[in-house]
């Protein structure tokens, strides 16, 4: 990819979200980081970047599955306990694919990837040790869409991120 051999790819890994991406569910900011992402990615010099569409809906544990913990959220649980609650862990997601999809993009080794997120799991997975991926810096993706900045001040986003800031450690 690209004819600076210098330049320091920006990557997404998005995990798919149906509810947020095109219900646009007032419940999660995943459609306006979908946007973000690709806004921000559109700024950056020619060749731009890459954003990798993992189809892990619900962290890994399904639409179906997703949909009875948003009951159990509605019944005032968080996303991690309606997790255990319905047996998972907070987050099933694996990044194997994307780590396969980089090294077949040829971004693997020295050059590395700026990789778009909060999620210091997701920086693991993919840059850390056996994976081949050199993650040189995690770009945050706090999202200024208009969309989110409607919705940001509403409790079900308000606990989303909460959540993700207090009990998985997200960068936030
Ligand atoms: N199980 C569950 N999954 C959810 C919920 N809300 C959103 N998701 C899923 O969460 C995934 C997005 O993960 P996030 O944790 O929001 O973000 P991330 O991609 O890990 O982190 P960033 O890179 O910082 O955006 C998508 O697969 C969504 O379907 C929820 O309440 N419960």
């Amino acid at each position: 990819m690209g004819s600076d051999p210098k330049a320091v790819p920006l990557v997404r890994v998005h995990s798919e979200c149906f509810t947020g991406e095109t219900a646009w569910s007032a419940r999660c900011d995943c459609g306006d980081q979908l946007q973000e992402a690709a806004r921000r990615i559109l700024q950056e010099p020619i060749p731009h970047g890459v954003i990798i569409y993992l189809r892990q809906e619900g962290r890994g544990i399904g639409l179906e599955q997703k949909l009875k913990a948003y009951n159990l959220q509605d019944l005032g649980f968080d996303t991690v306990e309606a997790n255990e609650i319905l047996g998972f862990p907070a987050d099933a997601r694996e990044y194997g694919a994307a780590v396969d999809i980089l090294h077949d993009l040829d971004l693997a080794g020295g050059r590395g990837i700026r990789l778009l997120t909060n999620n210091p799991e997701k920086i693991r997975a993919i840059g850390g040790k056996g994976t081949g991926i050199i993650v040189r810096e995690a770009v945050s993706i706090a999202s200024l869409t208009e969309s989110f900045l409607q919705k940001k001040h509403s409790s079900e986003v308000k606990s989303y991120l909460r959540t993700k800031s207090a009990k998985m450690g997200y960068l936030l």
